[in-house]
Order: C-alpha cells, then sequence, then structure tokens
C-alpha cells in the first residue's frame, strides 16, 4: 500500500524534466499518495502543438504560453477543493515555471526528474503509441534549464523505482511542514 501523506496545505507538486524523464509515472505515485489529482500536462497541449511535436518540431515559447497557462489555471482550481495537486509539466526555463508559480498563487514545489541521454533515449524508444518523438529529445535537453537554488525545487535521477522515488519526495516534502 502507498504510504498516505497529509499533504502541507494548499501544495501544487510539479514534477518537472525532459520527454521520458518518469513525470507522469512518479506524478500519478504523488497524486495517490496525497489522495489528491493528478493534472497531466500532455492533455492541456493545443492539438496543433502536439502534432507539431508528432512531426518532430520542437515547441516554441509561443507555443509554451497558452499551455502553461491552461496548466496553471487547472492547478490553481484543484487546489481550491482538493488542497493539494500534482502536476506533469516539463517545465523546462525558469521563466516557465515562474510563469506556473504566478498562475497557480499557491506555494509550488517542483521536482526534476534526470538521467543519461542515453536512458532517456532508450526509455522514449521503449514507449510506443507515444506521440512525442525520441528525436525530440536533444531539443528538450539543450532547453532544460535546472531549478536555481532560490527555486523550491528536488532533484532526483530516476535510477530507482518509481515507489522510491515517490517516497523519497514524500520525505522531502515533510521538510516544507
Ligand atoms: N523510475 C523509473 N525507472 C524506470 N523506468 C521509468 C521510471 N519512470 C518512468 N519510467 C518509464 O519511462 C518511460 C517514460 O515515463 P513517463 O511517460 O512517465 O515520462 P514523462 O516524463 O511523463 O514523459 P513525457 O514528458 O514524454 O510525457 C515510460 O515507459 C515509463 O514506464
Ligand atoms: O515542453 C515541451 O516541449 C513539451 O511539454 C514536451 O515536454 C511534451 O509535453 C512532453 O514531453 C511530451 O509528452
Amino acid at each position: 500500500m502507498p504510504p498516505s501523506a497529509a499533504a502541507p496545505a494548499p501544495l501544487a507538486v510539479i514534477v518537472m524534466g525532459v520527454s521520458g524523464c518518469g513525470k507522469s509515472t512518479l506524478g500519478a505515485l504523488l497524486a495517490d499518495a496525497f489522495a489528491c489529482p493528478f493534472l497531466e500536462g500532455d492533455d492541456y497541449h493545443a492539438p496543433d502543438a502536439v502534432e507539431k511535436m508528432r512531426r518532430g518540431d520542437p515547441l516554441t515559447d509561443e507555443d509554451r504560453w497558452p499551455w502553461l497557462d491552461r496548466l496553471a489555471q487547472a492547478s490553481a482550481t484543484a487546489i481550491e477543493t482538493s488542497v493539494a495537486v500534482v502536476t506533469a509539466c516539463s517545465a523546462l526555463r525558469y521563466s516557465y515555471r515562474d510563469r506556473l508559480r504566478a498562475g497557480i498563487g499557491a506555494p509550488v514545489r517542483f521536482v526534476l526528474l534526470e538521467n543519461s541521454r542515453e536512458r532517456l533515449l532508450t526509455r522514449l524508444q521503449n514507449r510506443p503509441g507515444h506521440y512525442m518523438p525520441a528525436s525530440l529529445l536533444d531539443s528538450q535537453l539543450v532547453t532544460l534549464e535546472r531549478p536555481s537554488c532560490d527555486e523550491a525545487a528536488l532533484v532526483l535521477t530516476t535510477d530507482a523505482s518509481p515507489k522510491e522515488l515517490r517516497d523519497q519526495v514524500l520525505g522531502w516534502l515533510k521538510s516544507y511542514q
């Protein structure tokens, strides 16, 4: 049974990182532990943005701003009723995370998931049926700006299992209570 955890309220936890790093997998486990909503960032992309990625073109800032605003609004709405929310969002740039923090309007904690380019490629290549091509990984890695020390962020390497990563995040969040 996953550990139950009373999320420090109100709180938005955003699992971030490049495509294939494990955001959706860990985000779902965290939301289950908090018994709170899980927002899958992929679900908030405009159709034309999904098609752009599917054909192998990286998104631009202009593509991402409305997507980030929709995600921030949905996260803020979720917090109004559930107190906590877990969101999976690449949030690659400082400016994107600033936009999310401003839009959510409640405490936000980021969890960056990382691994080697080779392992990320393997995971992307072994994930059939997803619109995101492995060919876009390098553009994601180039765009990623790791959280600065003044951002409330935890950085994890995803060599551990998703459940072990979940427990590491739960332990880290307790330090904010
Ligand atoms: N800790 C882990 N150890 C091993 N494999 C993992 C781990 N976390 C996720 N995976 C696997 O890696 C692949 C990518 O995971 P996931 O879809 O959660 O990544 P993502 O960051 O949400 O990707 P995207 O941003 O493209 O949606 C999946 O096949 C998943 O099963
Ligand atoms: O910021 C971006 O370029 C996008 O959010 C991508 O990261 C995709 O959403 C995701 O990786 C595919 O599922």
